[in-house]
C-alpha cells in the first residue's frame, strides 16, 4: 500500500489549486456540526425497501453498488469496483462516472448531518485515469453548513485506500423538506 499523498485532501498533491470553486467554500461563520444523522444500524433498516439507487443500490445492475465501510464524524468511506459497463474510453472509467461515485460519497457524509440533502452544484477533478477493474476507495467528509448550505469534499483513491487520489470533488448540498422527493415524483 503507497502512502496517501495527502493528509488533507483539500491540499495540493499535484500542484493543481484545491477542488473547491468559490460557490463549494463554506463562508465564514460556517461550522461543522456534531452529526446528528441515523446510525449505520438506524439506516440500514430505513434503507431495507428500497435498493434502487444508481450509486449504492442492488437492483441497478450496471449500478456502482457504491458499499459504505466507516463512518468517522462527517468522514463517510466507501468503495466501488469499475465495470466494464463504466467505460468512457476503452478500459477506462467514465469521468461521469466517477461524478457519480463522488456524488453519492458526497451524499452518504451530508446524510451523517441528519436532515435532507439534494446535490446543488458539484465539482470534480479528475486527476488520473482509472482502469477497469479497479476498486476506488471514496472518502467524503463536511466542510461547513451554513443554513441550508451543506460544503463537503470528497476524493476517489485507487491502489487502495492511501492510494493516490483519480478523482476529487467539492460540492454544495441544499437541505429540502420530505416533500421534495414526493412532490418531484408526482410533478
Ligand atoms: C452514512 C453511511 C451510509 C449512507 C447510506 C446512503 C445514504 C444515502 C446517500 C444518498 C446519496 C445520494 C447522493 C446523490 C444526491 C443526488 O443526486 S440529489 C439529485 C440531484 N439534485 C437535484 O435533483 C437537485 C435539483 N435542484 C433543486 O431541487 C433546487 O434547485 C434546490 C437545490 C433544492 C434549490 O432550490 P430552492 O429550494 O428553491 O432553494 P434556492 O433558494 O434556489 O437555493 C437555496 C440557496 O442555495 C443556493 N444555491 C442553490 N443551487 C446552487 C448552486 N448550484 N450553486 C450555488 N448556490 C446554489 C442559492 O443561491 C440559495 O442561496 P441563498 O440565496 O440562500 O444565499
Amino acid at each position: 500500500m503507497t502512502a496517501r499523498s495527502t493528509g488533507s485532501p483539500s491540499g495540493s498533491p499535484s500542484g493543481r489549486p484545491g477542488p473547491a470553486s468559490s460557490r463549494t467554500t463554506p463562508p465564514p461563520g460556517a461550522t461543522v456540526p456534531e452529526p446528528s444523522g441515523p446510525d449505520r444500524r438506524d439506516l440500514d433498516l430505513k434503507l431495507a425497501d428500497y435498493d434502487g439507487c444508481f450509486g449504492c443500490g442492488d437492483q441497478s445492475s450496471d449500478g456502482l453498488r457504491v458499499k459504505q465501510t466507516g463512518i468517522t464524524g462527517t468522514e463517510v468511506t466507501g468503495e466501488f469496483t469499475v465495470l466494464e459497463a463504466h467505460q468512457g474510453a476503452p478500459g477506462l472509467a467514465h469521468g461521469g462516472v466517477l461524478a457519480t461515485a463522488m456524488d453519492e460519497s458526497l451524499g452518504s457524509s451530508a446524510w451523517v448531518l441528519g436532515k435532507r440533502y439534494v446535490t446543488g452544484r458539484l465539482e470534480t477533478d479528475f486527476m488520473a485515469p482509472v482502469p477497469v477493474g479497479s476498486t476506488v476507495y471514496l472518502r467524503s467528509w463536511c466542510t461547513g453548513v451554513d443554513g441550508r448550505k451543506a460544503y463537503l469534499q470528497g476524493e476517489g483513491r485507487i491502489g487502495g485506500p492511501d492510494g493516490p487520489i483519480a478523482v476529487r470533488a467539492a460540492a454544495l448540498f441544499i437541505e429540502v423538506p420530505e416533500e421534495h422527493f414526493s412532490r418531484e415524483r408526482e410533478g
